[in-house]
Protein backbone atom coordinates (compact mmCIF):
# COMPACT_ATOMS: atom_id res chain seq x y z
CA UNK A 1 0.00 0.00 0.00
CA UNK A 2 1.27 3.62 -0.71
CA UNK A 3 1.87 5.63 2.04
CA UNK A 4 -0.75 7.65 3.49
CA UNK A 5 -0.70 11.14 2.93
CA UNK A 6 -1.93 13.34 5.95
CA UNK A 7 -2.24 17.16 6.07
CA UNK A 8 -2.11 19.49 9.30
CA UNK A 9 -1.93 22.79 10.36
CA UNK A 10 1.70 24.01 10.33
CA UNK A 11 4.77 24.23 10.67
CA UNK A 12 5.98 21.56 12.52
CA UNK A 13 5.87 21.13 16.16
CA UNK A 14 2.24 22.83 16.21
CA UNK A 15 -0.30 20.90 18.40
CA UNK A 16 -2.25 19.49 14.95
CA UNK A 17 1.22 18.03 13.81
CA UNK A 18 1.63 16.34 17.69
CA UNK A 19 -2.29 15.17 16.52
CA UNK A 20 -1.46 13.81 13.19
CA UNK A 21 1.70 11.74 13.84
CA UNK A 22 -0.10 9.91 16.85
CA UNK A 23 -2.86 8.96 15.36
CA UNK A 24 -1.58 7.91 12.38
CA UNK A 25 1.54 6.94 14.77
CA UNK A 26 1.46 3.22 13.42
CA UNK A 27 0.49 3.80 9.80
CA UNK A 28 2.97 4.35 7.01
CA UNK A 29 2.28 8.18 6.73
CA UNK A 30 3.87 11.14 5.38
CA UNK A 31 2.95 14.47 7.28
CA UNK A 32 2.04 17.56 5.39
CA UNK A 33 2.24 20.88 6.88
CA UNK A 34 -0.08 23.48 5.50
CA UNK A 35 -0.93 27.03 6.41
CA UNK A 36 -3.99 27.13 7.68
CA UNK A 37 -6.74 25.05 7.86
CA UNK A 38 -8.43 26.35 5.09
CA UNK A 39 -5.00 24.75 2.70
CA UNK A 40 -5.87 21.36 5.01
CA UNK A 41 -9.56 20.80 3.03
CA UNK A 42 -7.87 21.95 -0.06
CA UNK A 43 -5.75 19.46 -0.67
CA UNK A 44 -8.24 16.83 0.77
CA UNK A 45 -10.47 17.99 -1.73
CA UNK A 46 -8.46 17.61 -4.56
CA UNK A 47 -6.70 14.54 -3.45
CA UNK A 48 -3.68 16.33 -2.80
CA UNK A 49 -3.96 14.57 0.72
CA UNK A 50 -5.62 11.57 2.13
CA UNK A 51 -6.82 12.54 5.51
CA UNK A 52 -6.52 16.29 7.51
CA UNK A 53 -6.21 16.71 11.44
CA UNK A 54 -8.33 19.67 12.14
CA UNK A 55 -8.92 20.71 16.01
CA UNK A 56 -13.00 20.79 16.26
CA UNK A 57 -13.11 21.46 19.83
CA UNK A 58 -11.13 22.43 23.07
CA UNK A 59 -12.61 21.31 26.74
CA UNK A 60 -11.76 24.56 28.23
CA UNK A 61 -12.11 26.89 25.51
CA UNK A 62 -15.35 25.32 23.43
CA UNK A 63 -15.64 25.02 19.66
CA UNK A 64 -13.48 25.93 17.02
CA UNK A 65 -15.15 28.34 14.81
CA UNK A 66 -12.62 28.24 11.76
CA UNK A 67 -13.13 24.66 11.63
CA UNK A 68 -17.44 24.67 12.09
CA UNK A 69 -17.05 27.67 8.83
CA UNK A 70 -15.47 25.12 6.77
CA UNK A 71 -17.55 22.78 7.89
CA UNK A 72 -20.64 24.93 6.85
CA UNK A 73 -18.97 25.13 3.13
CA UNK A 74 -21.42 28.12 2.17
CA UNK A 75 -20.00 28.17 -1.05
CA UNK A 76 -19.09 24.30 -2.22
CA UNK A 77 -15.63 24.04 -2.25
CA UNK A 78 -15.45 20.65 0.00
CA UNK A 79 -17.93 18.58 -1.14
CA UNK A 80 -16.65 15.35 -0.71
CA UNK A 81 -15.08 16.04 2.80
CA UNK A 82 -16.32 14.20 5.60
CA UNK A 83 -15.49 13.36 8.66
CA UNK A 84 -14.10 9.29 9.64
CA UNK A 85 -12.43 9.68 12.57
CA UNK A 86 -11.39 11.92 15.81
CA UNK A 87 -8.33 11.78 18.47
CA UNK A 88 -8.07 13.54 21.87
CA UNK A 89 -5.06 15.24 22.43
CA UNK A 90 -4.40 17.06 26.17
CA UNK A 91 -2.58 20.38 25.34
CA UNK A 92 -0.20 21.55 27.73
CA UNK A 93 0.51 25.43 27.24
CA UNK A 94 4.04 26.53 27.82
CA UNK A 95 5.36 30.79 27.92
CA UNK A 96 8.19 30.65 25.37
CA UNK A 97 11.29 33.08 24.98
CA UNK A 98 13.87 34.06 22.84
CA UNK A 99 17.31 31.86 24.05
CA UNK A 100 18.80 33.29 26.82
CA UNK A 101 16.86 36.61 27.14
CA UNK A 102 15.60 35.74 30.83
CA UNK A 103 18.63 33.53 31.93
CA UNK A 104 17.44 33.77 36.04
CA UNK A 105 13.74 32.08 34.46
CA UNK A 106 10.39 32.64 35.62
CA UNK A 107 11.38 33.52 39.25
CA UNK A 108 13.67 36.40 38.03
CA UNK A 109 11.13 37.44 35.73
CA UNK A 110 10.68 41.22 35.49
CA UNK A 111 8.09 42.11 33.52
CA UNK A 112 9.49 43.32 30.14
CA UNK A 113 8.25 41.16 27.54
CA UNK A 114 5.48 43.64 25.35
CA UNK A 115 3.94 41.50 23.04
CA UNK A 116 2.72 38.23 23.03
CA UNK A 117 2.22 35.77 19.64
CA UNK A 118 -0.08 32.06 19.33
CA UNK A 119 -2.86 30.60 17.34
CA UNK A 120 -6.38 32.24 18.16
CA UNK A 121 -7.14 28.75 19.82
CA UNK A 122 -4.55 29.10 22.51
CA UNK A 123 -5.69 32.65 24.39
CA UNK A 124 -8.94 31.38 25.99
CA UNK A 125 -6.94 27.98 27.21
CA UNK A 126 -4.33 30.18 29.14
CA UNK A 127 -6.96 33.12 30.09
CA UNK A 128 -6.50 33.28 34.19
CA UNK A 129 -2.23 33.18 33.28
CA UNK A 130 -2.81 36.02 31.12
CA UNK A 131 -4.65 38.00 32.59
CA UNK A 132 -2.29 37.86 36.27
CA UNK A 133 0.75 38.10 34.19
CA UNK A 134 0.19 39.98 31.03
CA UNK A 135 -2.91 42.06 31.54
CA UNK A 136 -2.92 44.86 28.75
CA UNK A 137 0.29 43.34 26.59
CA UNK A 138 -0.04 43.34 23.15
CA UNK A 139 -1.66 39.98 21.69
CA UNK A 140 -1.06 39.10 18.04
CA UNK A 141 -2.76 36.12 16.32
CA UNK A 142 -0.47 33.95 14.14
CA UNK A 143 -0.93 30.72 11.94
CA UNK A 144 -0.34 28.62 14.52
CA UNK A 145 1.37 28.04 18.01
CA UNK A 146 4.38 26.48 16.40
CA UNK A 147 4.49 29.78 13.83
CA UNK A 148 4.71 31.46 17.36
CA UNK A 149 7.92 30.07 18.41
CA UNK A 150 9.22 30.31 15.33
CA UNK A 151 8.78 34.08 15.29
CA UNK A 152 9.86 34.58 18.84
CA UNK A 153 13.38 32.49 17.77
CA UNK A 154 13.91 35.48 15.40
CA UNK A 155 12.55 38.64 17.23
CA UNK A 156 14.79 41.06 18.82
CA UNK A 157 12.00 42.49 20.97
CA UNK A 158 11.51 41.33 24.43
CA UNK A 159 8.19 39.12 23.12
CA UNK A 160 6.53 35.53 23.96
CA UNK A 161 4.77 32.28 22.28
CA UNK A 162 2.42 30.41 23.89
CA UNK A 163 3.14 26.69 22.23
CA UNK A 164 4.07 23.29 23.09
CA UNK A 165 7.51 22.57 24.57
CA UNK A 166 7.90 20.57 22.03
CA UNK A 167 7.76 23.49 19.67
CA UNK A 168 10.31 24.84 22.01
CA UNK A 169 12.65 22.31 21.39
CA UNK A 170 11.63 22.38 17.69
CA UNK A 171 12.57 26.12 17.62
CA UNK A 172 14.88 26.06 19.69
CA UNK A 173 14.02 28.96 22.24
CA UNK A 174 13.45 28.46 26.29
CA UNK A 175 10.35 27.49 28.27
CA UNK A 176 10.30 30.35 30.91
CA UNK A 177 7.05 28.74 31.91
CA UNK A 178 5.49 25.82 31.56
CA UNK A 179 1.85 24.32 31.91
CA UNK A 180 0.07 27.70 32.05
CA UNK A 181 -3.31 26.39 30.94
CA UNK A 182 -5.68 26.87 33.20
CA UNK A 183 -7.07 23.58 33.47
CA UNK A 184 -4.79 20.52 34.07
CA UNK A 185 -7.05 18.50 32.11
CA UNK A 186 -7.03 20.72 28.72
CA UNK A 187 -7.59 18.31 25.72
CA UNK A 188 -8.18 19.39 22.58
CA UNK A 189 -10.46 17.08 20.21
CA UNK A 190 -8.84 16.81 16.34
CA UNK A 191 -11.04 15.43 14.02
CA UNK A 192 -10.21 12.87 11.10
CA UNK A 193 -11.22 14.18 7.81
CA UNK A 194 -11.37 12.01 4.21
CA UNK A 195 -12.22 12.62 0.71
CA UNK A 196 -15.15 10.17 0.05
CA UNK A 197 -14.77 9.79 -3.36
CA UNK A 198 -10.98 8.69 -2.67
CA UNK A 199 -10.31 5.08 -2.90
CA UNK A 200 -7.59 4.66 -1.33
CA UNK A 201 -9.14 5.45 2.41
CA UNK A 202 -12.49 3.66 2.07
CA UNK A 203 -11.15 0.91 4.00
CA UNK A 204 -10.26 2.68 6.96
CA UNK A 205 -13.81 4.39 6.98
CA UNK A 206 -14.94 4.33 10.72
CA UNK A 207 -11.68 3.05 12.28
CA UNK A 208 -9.56 5.47 14.26
CA UNK A 209 -5.59 4.79 12.95
CA UNK A 210 -3.77 4.07 16.07
CA UNK A 211 -7.32 4.17 18.27
CA UNK A 212 -6.11 4.95 22.37
CA UNK A 213 -8.69 2.54 23.33
CA UNK A 214 -10.31 -0.52 21.80
CA UNK A 215 -13.51 -1.10 22.85
CA UNK A 216 -15.46 -3.87 21.41
CA UNK A 217 -17.99 -3.61 18.34
CA UNK A 218 -20.98 -4.01 20.74
CA UNK A 219 -19.78 -1.45 23.06
CA UNK A 220 -18.45 1.19 20.78
CA UNK A 221 -20.67 4.15 20.07
CA UNK A 222 -20.85 5.90 16.44
CA UNK A 223 -21.06 9.38 15.91
CA UNK A 224 -22.41 11.32 13.13
CA UNK A 225 -22.39 15.00 12.18
CA UNK A 226 -25.38 16.80 10.24
CA UNK A 227 -25.28 20.24 9.48
CA UNK A 228 -28.48 22.04 8.36
CA UNK A 229 -30.61 24.91 8.52
CA UNK A 230 -34.69 25.86 8.90
CA UNK A 231 -37.06 28.38 8.15
CA UNK A 232 -36.66 30.30 11.58
CA UNK A 233 -40.26 32.06 10.75
CA UNK A 234 -41.80 28.28 11.38
CA UNK A 235 -42.50 28.17 14.91
CA UNK A 236 -41.56 24.71 16.04
CA UNK A 237 -38.68 24.37 13.30
CA UNK A 238 -35.80 23.17 14.89
CA UNK A 239 -38.03 21.33 17.58
CA UNK A 240 -39.35 19.47 14.33
CA UNK A 241 -35.91 18.65 12.94
CA UNK A 242 -34.51 17.78 16.18
CA UNK A 243 -37.53 15.13 17.02
CA UNK A 244 -36.18 13.57 13.95
CA UNK A 245 -33.08 12.38 15.63
CA UNK A 246 -34.92 11.23 18.89
CA UNK A 247 -37.84 9.39 16.23
CA UNK A 248 -34.67 7.51 14.86
CA UNK A 249 -32.53 6.50 17.85
CA UNK A 250 -29.91 8.89 18.09
CA UNK A 251 -28.58 10.63 20.77
CA UNK A 252 -27.93 14.46 20.16
CA UNK A 253 -24.42 15.01 22.01
CA UNK A 254 -23.44 18.46 20.86
CA UNK A 255 -25.23 21.56 18.97
CA UNK A 256 -23.59 23.98 17.28
CA UNK A 257 -24.46 27.21 15.27
CA UNK A 258 -22.59 29.50 12.47
CA UNK A 259 -24.63 31.81 10.53
CA UNK A 260 -25.53 31.01 7.44
CA UNK A 261 -24.67 33.76 5.05
CA UNK A 262 -27.86 33.26 3.66
CA UNK A 263 -29.78 35.68 5.11
CA UNK A 264 -29.14 37.93 8.54
CA UNK A 265 -29.79 35.90 11.64
CA UNK A 266 -30.38 32.40 9.82
CA UNK A 267 -28.16 29.92 11.50
CA UNK A 268 -26.65 26.48 10.69
CA UNK A 269 -27.16 23.83 12.88
CA UNK A 270 -24.35 21.19 13.49
CA UNK A 271 -25.04 18.59 15.40
CA UNK A 272 -23.37 15.52 16.78
CA UNK A 273 -25.45 12.40 17.68
CA UNK A 274 -24.12 8.91 18.39
CA UNK A 275 -25.92 5.71 18.03
CA UNK A 276 -24.15 2.03 19.47
CA UNK A 277 -24.87 -0.20 16.15
CA UNK A 278 -27.02 -2.90 16.41
CA UNK A 279 -29.55 -4.66 13.25
CA UNK A 280 -32.50 -2.38 14.66
CA UNK A 281 -30.64 0.82 14.26
CA UNK A 282 -28.30 0.02 11.20
CA UNK A 283 -30.37 2.37 9.01
CA UNK A 284 -30.82 4.64 11.33
CA UNK A 285 -28.80 7.85 9.97
CA UNK A 286 -30.31 6.99 6.64
CA UNK A 287 -33.66 7.47 7.41
CA UNK A 288 -32.83 10.35 9.73
CA UNK A 289 -31.08 12.48 6.60
CA UNK A 290 -34.32 11.36 4.53
CA UNK A 291 -36.72 13.11 7.15
CA UNK A 292 -34.48 15.86 7.30
CA UNK A 293 -34.20 16.69 3.64
CA UNK A 294 -38.15 17.20 4.46
CA UNK A 295 -37.77 19.21 7.35
CA UNK A 296 -35.51 21.41 6.68
CA UNK A 297 -33.92 23.87 4.02
CA UNK A 298 -30.73 21.84 3.32
CA UNK A 299 -29.28 19.41 4.84
CA UNK A 300 -25.83 17.36 4.61
CA UNK A 301 -24.13 14.56 6.51
CA UNK A 302 -20.54 15.50 7.55
CA UNK A 303 -19.62 11.87 8.45
CA UNK A 304 -20.00 8.86 10.84
CA UNK A 305 -16.72 7.53 13.10
CA UNK A 306 -16.22 5.45 16.07
CA UNK A 307 -16.64 7.57 19.51
CA UNK A 308 -12.82 7.42 20.78
CA UNK A 309 -13.69 8.52 24.19
CA UNK A 310 -15.67 4.78 24.33
CA UNK A 311 -18.59 5.82 26.17
CA UNK A 312 -21.70 3.95 25.46
CA UNK A 313 -24.58 6.44 25.15
CA UNK A 314 -27.36 4.04 23.67
O1 LIG B 1 -1.62 26.19 16.62
C1 LIG B 1 -1.50 24.95 16.79
O2 LIG B 1 -0.53 24.40 17.29
C2 LIG B 1 -2.65 24.12 16.37
O3 LIG B 1 -2.48 23.01 15.98
C3 LIG B 1 -4.03 24.70 16.64
C4 LIG B 1 -4.26 24.50 18.11
C5 LIG B 1 -3.95 25.51 18.99
C6 LIG B 1 -4.16 25.30 20.37
C7 LIG B 1 -4.64 24.08 20.81
C8 LIG B 1 -4.92 23.07 19.91
C9 LIG B 1 -4.75 23.28 18.53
Amino acid sequence: MERLRVAFLGPRASFSHQAASESFGTAAADLLPQVSFADAFTALQQQEADYAVIPFENSTNGSVVQTLDLLADRNDLYKDVKVCGEYYLTVHHCLLVRKGTYPSGWAGYDGSITKLYTHPQAWGQCDTFLSQHFKGIERQDVSSTSKAAEIVSRETERSAAIASRFAAKFHDVDVLKENIEDRADNTTRFLILRNVLAGRTAQLELEQPNAPTAPSEAETTHKTLISFAIDHSAPGALADALLIFKAHGLNLTSINTRPSLRRAWQYIFFVECGRTPSDENKDAVLKALNDLRQATEFCRDLGTWKDQLGTNIA
